[in-house]
């Protein structure tokens, strides 16, 4: 079988294969025993193919000597089975408004289905994956967020979001655990309060501290764009946080991207050595970022 395969490729071929292996090494080597944050939002889960590439490339990761830990998003399906139940979306500044029903639904399919899916996929890749949400382990324990209007004539005003929460801490006791086992940690993003009860935490937010709590030399998060992009669609490759400011002041930046760069800012000032915005519906996309010269997508540094 296998050497039937070989002589099938042509010169060519074999070639760029053995390029693009040679090329990966020194990555392998830099990044052997570090560990790398993939937040892998709900809008980049889109087909059966990605999904399956993107669990043999955090496999891989782990093969290879690092130590990936997956915090996932779920806000489309989410919102698929709200609608299932007769009820709205509604967000603001891109956080889901949650009251309680919404709440245990947000619970259900982020902790439930979404989970273990992934888990599951990681699974059929080869890997070793535990599922947790932020009450195992007490991982993720959240205060209710107390978010402001960006409009200026609003800004003194305080947004009731409901049932949304904040990371007060990330206890890495259990992810420590388990890296030191050789589980791939997937975290779904509910955290708990000092009283028990489950908030619903945006998937970059808790993907940030994450990072942060575990000093993660990297920090992915996987979305439905090709990374930053400017007024005119253009991607923009690096990013620091002086240019931020000024493309969220004039509202470049807006929705679902303020908590994304927000966090990605915040963990490359708090320790974390770098952070990416990539496509997720790009092939390999996590593979293209961690092992090749050029990258992709959008690259955050504190500097
Ligand atoms: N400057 C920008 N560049 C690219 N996308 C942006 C930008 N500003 C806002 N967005 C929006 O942010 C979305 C990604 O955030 P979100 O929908 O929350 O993704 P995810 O579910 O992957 O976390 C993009 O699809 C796009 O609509
Ligand atoms: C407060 C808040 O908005 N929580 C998110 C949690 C899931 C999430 O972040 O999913 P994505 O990464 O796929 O967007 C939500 O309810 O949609």
């Amino acid at each position: 079988m296998r050497a039937q395969k070989t002589m099938n490729l042509n010169k060519d071929q074999a070639h760029n294969i053995a390029s693009v292996l040679a090329e990966a090494l020194p990555y392998i080597q830099r990044f052997s025993g570090k560990t790398i944050v993939v937040k892998y939002g709900g809008n980049a889960m889109t087909d059966t193919e990605l999904q399956r590439g993107f669990a043999r490339d955090i496999v891989l990761m782990k093969l290879v000597g690092m130590n990936p830990v997956v915090v996932h998003g779920g806000g489309p399906q989410i919102g698929d089975l709200l609608n299932r139940v007769g009820k709205q979306s509604e967000f603001i500044q891109g956080m889901r408004v949650t009251d309680t029903e919404t709440m245990d639904i947000v619970e259900m399919v982020l902790g439930g289905q979404v989970n273990k899916q992934i888990v599951n996929l990681i699974h059929q890749a080869g890997g070793n994956a535990v599922g947790l949400t932020g009450k195992d382990g007490n991982l993720i324990k959240a205060t209710k967020m107390q978010m402001a209007f960006d409009a200026p004539e609003r800004a003194s005003e305080i947004i009731d979001l409901g049932h949304v929460g904040e990371v007060k801490a990330i206890n890495t006791k259990v992810l420590d655990m388990l890296i030191s086992d050789d589980f791939i940690p997937v975290i779904a993003p509910v955290g708990v309060g000092d009283d028990g009860h489950s908030y619903n935490i945006n998937a970059d937010l808790v993907a940030g501290k994450v990072a942060e709590a575990l000093n993660a030399e990297k920090l992915m998060l996987l979305t439905n764009t090709p990374g930053l992009l400017n007024k005119e669609g253009v991607l923009l490759t690096g990013l620091n946080s002086k240019t931020v400011d000024e493309l969220i002041e004039d509202g470049t930046i807006y929705g679902g991207m303020l908590p994304k760069i927000g966090c990605a800012l915040e963990a490359v000032q708090n320790g974390v050595h770098s952070a990416h915005i990539i496509d997720g519906r790009v092939e390999h996309a996590v593979m293209l970022e961690v092992f090749t010269d050029e990258g992709v997508g959008t690259l955050i540094t504190a500097e």
